[in-house]
């Protein structure tokens, strides 16, 4: 017999309302008070709060009194992240009677640590979207004498677990600390021994090696090869979604804008095992990480996952969302300058950018880029799993991401021991596509075969912002300066970004063409806007001039991100300052020339 334990985070449940805030004589300001609904799970908290609180306090308290650590914690309030820390809530114009939506960040993985009636003890991870099926698997592959997974039973406070109940369906009725037990039954044999019989209890052989079929299935796939107008070409809620076949119960197709395109062999081959494990019966598991609707999709034997599939109708504040979240009613995503439903064209975007290109600007070799994005692929899937209460025939367009092994993010420990040239390459990237959503849960961490540490960067959906505003004058000068607002790069508070760039990357960077990337987008399905386009060739020359001119990521990064968010960022000031020296109609490459001149004294500025 052997124990395993799980623990799991208990929530508080003490008031919101701190006691100086009650009583306005212990000096709480009246003037400044105001009270805020926070949205969790379906019920509103009032919470009495100063407008001059930071949101770290704000947060704080809510760790104090609810139990959920600071990291864990999205407050989203009018459609936007209140994600800078150092910020005050009124920063953020939220006002009396405002709702503030909770979203928590916990993790997929949950630790679980068995232990054997032989005293031996191990540990291993379990997605929290996994069955206790899953936990038997994982064990028996650990322990020889567990391989039989009939033989093993799962006992949970004197219940017999079934081998379809969830981990965090478990977890969900434990305050604390959760302990399975696996039971190991033995087989009883009668050997007739002159007229009587000898009853002897025999534990099971034990193997050793798994029974599991390693083989890949013949592929049996049905792509549609014939060419979509765009990636953007089924719009959430557009009518014209293609509906569920009739032969399966299931449906997984890339999506293909230029039937000249051949789809690379790592997509191929990612989409394949996707297929496979879809068509063997497995399940697409939800992530309970992030804002946004993310699925794990498993292989045919249930044992490893493959890819991650997040549909545009899932994102924050789309209509199918699964977190919750209000949807947006203006369009603009859960940051300033992004859309709701184009995450994924971004995912997959960030994934071409990352590349490699030869001097006729044609991607080589397939698998890795420069900074690391997985292998990323626009699909349409259908499946009940996902999230689509009112239509469970409509297929889902969206990103398709081959699964990193991991060992968590870069949230989880220090920065001193990443590789200066890999928190280099990000850097690099996150210039390039002004990526406003770069915190350290969205660089994962593993090891390679030498045992160094690799950062592999995850989560593109918010990069490339562009104008969003319905205010007509912004929208019809192509007004820019507000585009680069919510930049945040993680990276700058790590000592990494204070050293120069090694000559491998400035190469890197002289090579980079914002004309030949744009056009190859456009050949692989997305014809970006000018707007996005604009953003590009900005945080593009930004990056080359300040590579030129010896600027460390610090430095370049430090142009691109405000300080607070009430003061606007050097980049927002040029930006402003060129659109200010053209006039309305100006071409395109007459406002980058003006732009690249006033960027060339600004940063001259800097140097100086
Ligand atoms: N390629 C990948 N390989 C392994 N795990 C991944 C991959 N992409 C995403 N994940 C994991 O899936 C979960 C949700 O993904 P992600 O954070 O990208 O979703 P999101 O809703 O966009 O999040 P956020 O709220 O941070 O914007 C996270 O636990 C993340 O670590």
């Amino acid at each position: 017999m052997s124990s395993a334990g799980l623990a799991v985070v208990s929530i508080r449940n003490e008031p919101l309302v701190p006691p100086d805030h009650m009583n306005p004589e212990l000096g709480f300001c009246e003037n400044e008070s105001i009270w805020i609904y926070l949205a969790l799970c379906g019920s509103m908290i009032p919470m009495r709060v100063l407008e001059s609180d930071s949101i770290e306090s704000l947060k704080l308290r809510i760790q104090t009194c609810k139990g959920f650590v600071v990291k864990n914690q999205k407050l989203v309030c009018s459609g936007r992240e209140l994600a800078r820390s150092n910020s005050l809530i009124r920063d953020y114009g939220v006002n009396d009677g405002n709702v503030l939506h909770l979203v928590l960040r916990l993790s997929d993985l949950q630790v679980i640590t068995v232990k054997t009636t032989s005293g031996k003890e191990f540990t291993f991870h379990v997605e929290r979207g996994r069955d206790v099926s899953y936990v038997k698997q994982q064990i028996a592959r650990r322990e020889k004498g567990f391989t039989d997974l009939d033989e093993q039973e799962v006992v949970c406070d004197g219940e017999c677990l079934e081998d379809q109940r969830r981990i965090d369906d478990i977890c969900k009725h434990n305050d604390a600390v959760l302990h399975l037990l696996v039971r190991k039954s033995a087989k009883v044999r009668a050997k007739p021994i002159a007229k009587n019989f000898e009853l002897s209890v025999v534990a099971p052989e034990l193997k050793d090696e798994q029974d599991f079929d390693g083989g890949k299935k013949e592929n049996s796939k049905q792509y549609d090869l014939g060419g979509e107008e765009s990636w953007s070409g089924y719009d959430v809620g557009r009518e014209e979604v293609p509906k569920k076949p009739l032969d399966r119960d299931f449906l997984l197709e890339p999506v293909i804008v230029n039937p000249k395109v051949e789809l690379s062999s790592v997509i191929v081959d990612m989409i394949n095992l996707t297929f496979d494990g879809l068509d063997n019966g497995k399940i697409p598991i939800r992530s309970v990480e992030g804002t946004g609707g993310a699925y794990f999709m498993q292989d045919s034997l249930g044992q490893k996952f493959v890819s991650v599939f997040k549909p545009i109708d899932e994102e924050p504040l789309a209509v199918n969302n699964p977190r919750n979240l209000p949807v947006s009613t203006d369009g603009v995503g859960l940051k300033k300058g992004t859309r709701v439903g184009e995450g994924a064209f971004r995912e997959v975007a960030a994934y071409i950018l990352d590349l490699y290109k030869n001097e006729q600007g044609k991607i080589y070799g397939d698998e890795k880029g420069f900074a690391g994005v997985p292998p990323t692929a626009m699909i349409k899937c259908l499946h009940s799993c996902f999230n689509n209460p009112d239509d469970l025939t409509t297929v889902k367009i969206g990103s398709l991401q081959l699964f990193v092994e991991n060992t968590g993010s870069c949230e989880d420990i220090g920065p001193g021991s990443f590789p200066v040239d890999q928190v280099h390459k990000i850097s690099v990237l996150d210039i390039r596509l002004a990526n406003v959503d770069r915190h350290a849960g969205n660089i994962l961490l593993n090891k390679d075969e030498d045992g160094q540490i690799l950062l592999i960067p995850i989560d593109h959906g918010y990069c490339l912002p562009e104008s969003v505003s319905t205010d007509l004058l912004v929208y019809c000068n192509f007004i820019l300066a507000f585009y680069f607002e919510d930049c945040t790069f993680e990276w700058l508070y790590w000592p990494q970004s204070r050293q120069s760039y090694s000559s491998e990357i400035i190469d890197y960077i002289k090579s980079l063409d914002a004309e030949e990337d744009i056009a190859l987008l456009k050949f692989l399905g997305w014809d970006m806007s000018p707007k996005c386009a604009r953003t590009f060739r900005v945080s593009t020359m930004l990056l080359k001039k300040g590579a030129e001119r010896g600027l460390t990521p610090f430095a370049i990064g430090s142009i691109l991100c405000r300080e607070n968010i009430k003061v606007k960022s050097v980049i927002e000031e040029i930006v402003q300052e060129a659109e200010d020296s053209v006039l309305p109609g100006t071409s395109e490459a007459a406002f980058l020339e003006t732009l690249s001149d006033i960027m060339d004294r600004r940063l001259d500025e800097i140097e100086c």
